[in-house]
């Protein structure tokens, strides 16, 4: 059976994923032109790549329609529902950290954990006319985090598709919940991460789709193997 692996196309954790490729003795070699979204593993038969954005590989081990992918572990989280069931994250890789945080307005100066947050919303609508209004993308980890976590049921979420910090003082949004590296976005737009507000510490992982095909294969073990040997 040919298993497939699903790496970055473009983006930030491109060249690091050929870069631990390389150190784990896979080289990958396009297949056809620069331009081709496949390719192989020189010396790996039986395996096959897919070029895919960070977003489309969650999505595609999610319905297992590839194999293994690379990608953030807070993008296959946000992607699927029970996702330990569903996948195996099997090496985290040291690259592409990101932190999914709660983050408020500096100028709320008696706002720092999520219990002062649950406080504001349990009357921000008496006091300001409408539900505390939380800006994302991350509308799964969101509510997992505020409603099952924290007991916070009196919220409303706004899809945000870019520019997440600049929503409260856009006034879309009074709170946001995004992704933070250096935190220096935060920092630019007044904002400030609750003590206990970290959703998630992501990174990039090797992540396998759990199928019945993949038990006693051990073309699987070696593909896990051969990168973890690379860490
Ligand atoms: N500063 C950062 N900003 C955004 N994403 C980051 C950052 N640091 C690490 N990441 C991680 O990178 C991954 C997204 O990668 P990237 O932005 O390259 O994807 P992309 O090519 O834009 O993909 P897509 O088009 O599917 O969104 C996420 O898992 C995210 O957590
Ligand atoms: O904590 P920092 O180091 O400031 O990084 C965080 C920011 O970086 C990302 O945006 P980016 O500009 O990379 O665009 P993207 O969302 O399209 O990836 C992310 O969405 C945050 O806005």
């Amino acid at each position: 059976m040919t298993i497939t692996i699903a790496l970055p196309s473009k983006g930030r954790m491109k060249d690091d994923c050929s870069a631990i490729f390389d150190r784990a003795g896979m080289p990958i070699v396009a297949v056809g032109n620069d331009r081709s979204y496949r390719g192989r593993v020189d010396g790996w038969d039986g395996v096959e790549i897919a070029f895919l954005s960070a977003s489309e590989i969650s999505r595609e081990i999610g319905n297992g329609s590839v194999d293994f992918g690379i990608t953030g572990e807070d993008l296959v989280r946000e992607g699927m529902a029970e996702a330990d069931r569903r996948v195996e994250f099997c090496a985290r890789l040291g690259f592409g950290h990101a932190d999914v945080v709660v983050a408020v307005p500096e100028i709320w100066l008696d706002v720092d954990t999520m219990a002062d947050l649950g406080d504001v919303a349990a009357d921000f609508r008496a006091r300001h006319g409408h539900r505390l209004t939380v800006a994302t993308k991350y509308w799964r980890l969101t509510q997992q985090f505020f409603s099952s976590q924290h007991g916070i049921q009196l919220y409303r979420i706004v899809e945000s598709l870019g520019a997440t910090e600049g929503a409260p003082a856009a006034g879309s949004a009074d709170i946001i919940v995004d992704i933070t590296s250096t935190g220096s976005t935060l920092r630019a737009n007044h904002l400030k991460i609750l003590s206990d507000g970290i959703i998630l510490r992501s990174e990039a992982c090797l992540v396998r789709a759990r199928k019945e095909s993949h038990e006693g294969d051990p073309m699987v073990q070696r593909i896990i193997s051969a990168v973890r040997s690379a860490l």
